[in-house]
């Protein structure tokens, strides 16, 4: 009887058809009672040899299994349709609430984990909401009125009826929090194997490679043995709970018969009285009965409530407050003014004092060694966190001015991991605008040079990708998310080692197309190779979390100073410092 509040939210969003269901699971309820009380009138007349009003009785009993039929077959669809939708609506939650914590947040978390709350946990809701909290409300309220029933015709059969209906009920609830514990380390556990699972099938190749593919099968193995000790756990606390509803449920009914019986031999009830207290004892018991079962349907709600409450109530690494939409008249300008930034726990800044403009509409690259600080520069514009000192704006307007899906919205990033579905080449492109036509899709991927190649494709635009691109070289992968940034349109474009797995040669003929593909945006380039960085109007120079230098790729090379140095040290051919 573990009504956690999560579960509480989720039932008071769909009450109305849950109230529904509660009504109609109490007629179906009802309908037992009525039978219960047709037959013992049968069963009486029988016993008096009055035969004269069975055919009528019989009818009625027909006819009440009829409307039962009827009531809960109406009762299931209401069941249905409140589980269904308190499905979707939390779903739907949790998965814009994952879109407001940013990719930062996953950091903490893992993939296999949120996916077993959001895939078997909401199942779980569904259950629970759907299943067990009608029949809850049902046998909280149906034996009452049974038992006053029989104390109108046997007040004595109460003597054995309540103990047993309040040892049914209350005797599991001695077991709760020990329940509640097994639930959890159960659904812990199930989780971790999970996410355990997720994470080795993708890091399959890097493990045949390291050759660790045996050791990962045995850690599983050893997880899969942990999650059958804590299944057999749970089941045996649940086990010795429902095997008290059992005993309570099968001793009262013994007992209502003794006390049936005794009454018939006293003679203090008449027949019909001797007949309802048997068949109505029964009857008292069968909610308590059916809540028994469905606790196993809705037990896995509760268990991964804890899970759910997590999710949903998580903190976004940075506050929302923001209400300016990011819509700019043109490009915007970007500045970072002063910035610095430290990660949590890390002993030294990321970045410190990183000044520079990015012009209005003008490509401006960063380059710098690894460690410099470029991807953090770009989480921050993107405000995966905020800057610890100084600000950055945009057009003006400091990044956390604006309501932060907007301004995502507004910012189109390619990075070096791109993440493509397992759908058509179109529709893996159209994520970024769903109304484009087939022509713009084609001139998005000329610019991005992967036209000619998805034209050669036997389906062409509606070739299926593998799951992540799988089906696509990396190069290839590259491009394509390329072009999918290019559709957005967005007013600022972010290419981080966009082109990284790209060959020199196709690089070329994108960053030759990428200007007439980009006008109109502010671009933000981070990039090792000369062929992306060195016609970009302006670059800036990180060392060490520092901005060393900014300006023009020859004014940069004359400067001779660390920008030469990286050159030189080959993160940018030599051969192309005479360009
Ligand atoms: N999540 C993190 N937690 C702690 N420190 C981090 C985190 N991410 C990056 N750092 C540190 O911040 C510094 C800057 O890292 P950043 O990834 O921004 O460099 P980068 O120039 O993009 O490097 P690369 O070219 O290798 O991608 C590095 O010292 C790095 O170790």
């Amino acid at each position: 009887m573990i009504v956690h509040p999560e579960l509480r939210r989720a039932a008071w969003r769909v009450r109305r058809p849950l109230l529904a269901a509660t009504l109609l699971q109490g007629a179906v309820t009802l309908t037992h009672l009525a039978q219960a009380a047709l037959l013992a009138l049968a069963l009486a007349g029988l016993a008096r040899g009055d035969t004269g009003g069975l055919p009528w009785l019989l009818a009625a009993v027909l006819a009440v299994v009829a409307a039962r039929a009827g009531l809960a077959l109406a009762q299931r669809r209401a069941a249905t349709r409140g589980g269904a939708r308190a499905r979707v609506a939390l779903r739907d939650e949790l998965l814009a609430h994952l879109g407001r914590l940013g990719p930062s947040w996953p950091a903490t978390v893992r993939a296999g984990a949120v996916r077993a709350t959001l895939v078997e946990g909401v199942e779980g809701v569904d259950a629970y909401v759907s299943r067990y909290l009608p029949q809850l409300l049902v046998t909280l309220a149906v034996p009452p009125l049974v038992l006053a029933a029989l104390a109108v015709v046997e007040p004595a059969a109460l003597l054995g009826l309540v103990p047993a209906l309040l040892l049914a009920l209350a005797g599991p609830r001695l077991w709760d929090r020990l329940l509640a514990a097994r639930g959890k380390e159960h659904w812990d556990t199930y989780e971790g194997l999970g996410a355990d699972y997720l994470e080795a099938l993708q890091g399959m190749p890097a493990l045949r490679a390291a050759g660790a593919v045996g050791r990962t099968r045995a850690r599983l193995e050893e997880r899969s043995a942990a999650l059958h000790r804590a299944t057999v756990a749970k089941l045996r606390v649940s086990l010795a709970g429902t095997g008290l509803t059992d005993l309570a449920v099968q001793g009262g009914t013994a007992a209502a018969a003794l006390l049936a019986c005794r009454s018939a031999v006293t003679g203090s009830t008449t027949a019909t009285g001797t007949y309802l207290m048997l068949l109505l004892a029964s009857e008292c018991f069968r909610p308590v009965r059916d809540l028994a079962r469905e606790w196993h349907a809705g037990y896995l709600g509760a268990s991964a409530a804890d899970g759910l409450a997590a999710l949903r109530t998580a903190e976004p690494a940075v506050p929302d407050r923001g209400t300016v939409p990011a819509h700019w008249p043109g490009p915007p300008e970007l500045r970072f003014e002063n910035v610095g930034f430290t990660y949590d726990g890390a002993p030294a800044p990321a970045l410190r004092g990183v000044s520079f403009t990015a012009p209005a509409g003008r490509t401006t690259a960063i380059v710098g060694p690894s460690g410099a600080g470029k991807s953090t520069l770009l989480a921050l514009l993107l405000r995966h966190h905020d800057p610890r000192e100084g600000r950055i704006t945009l057009d003006g307007r400091p990044t956390t001015a604006y309501a932060l899906d907007s301004l995502r919205r507004g910012i189109a990033v390619v990075s070096q991991e791109t993440y493509l579905f397992h759908a058509t080449i179109a529709a893996n492109l159209r994520l970024a605008r769903p109304d484009a036509t087939d022509a713009e899709l084609a001139r998005a991927a000329r610019a991005a040079g992967v036209h000619d190649e998805i034209a050669a494709l036997p389906g062409g635009y509606a070739t299926v990708l593998g799951e992540r691109g799988a089906t696509l070289s990396g190069g290839q992968r590259q491009r394509l998310a390329l072009a999918r940034a290019l559709l957005a349109d967005a007013p600022v474009l972010v290419l981080d080692e966009a082109t990284s797995s790209v060959d020199e040669r196709r690089e070329a003929d994108i960053v030759r197309e990428l200007p007439a593909a980009t006008r109109g945006r502010t671009v933000l380039v981070v990039a090792h190779r000369p062929a992306a960085v060195r016609h970009a109007d302006h670059i800036v120079v990180l060392d060490a979390g520092r901005v060393d230098a900014a300006g023009a790729h020859a004014g940069l090379i004359e400067a001779d100073g660390f920008y030469t140095r990286l050159v030189e040290a080959g993160r940018v051919p030599r051969g192309e410092l005479a360009a």
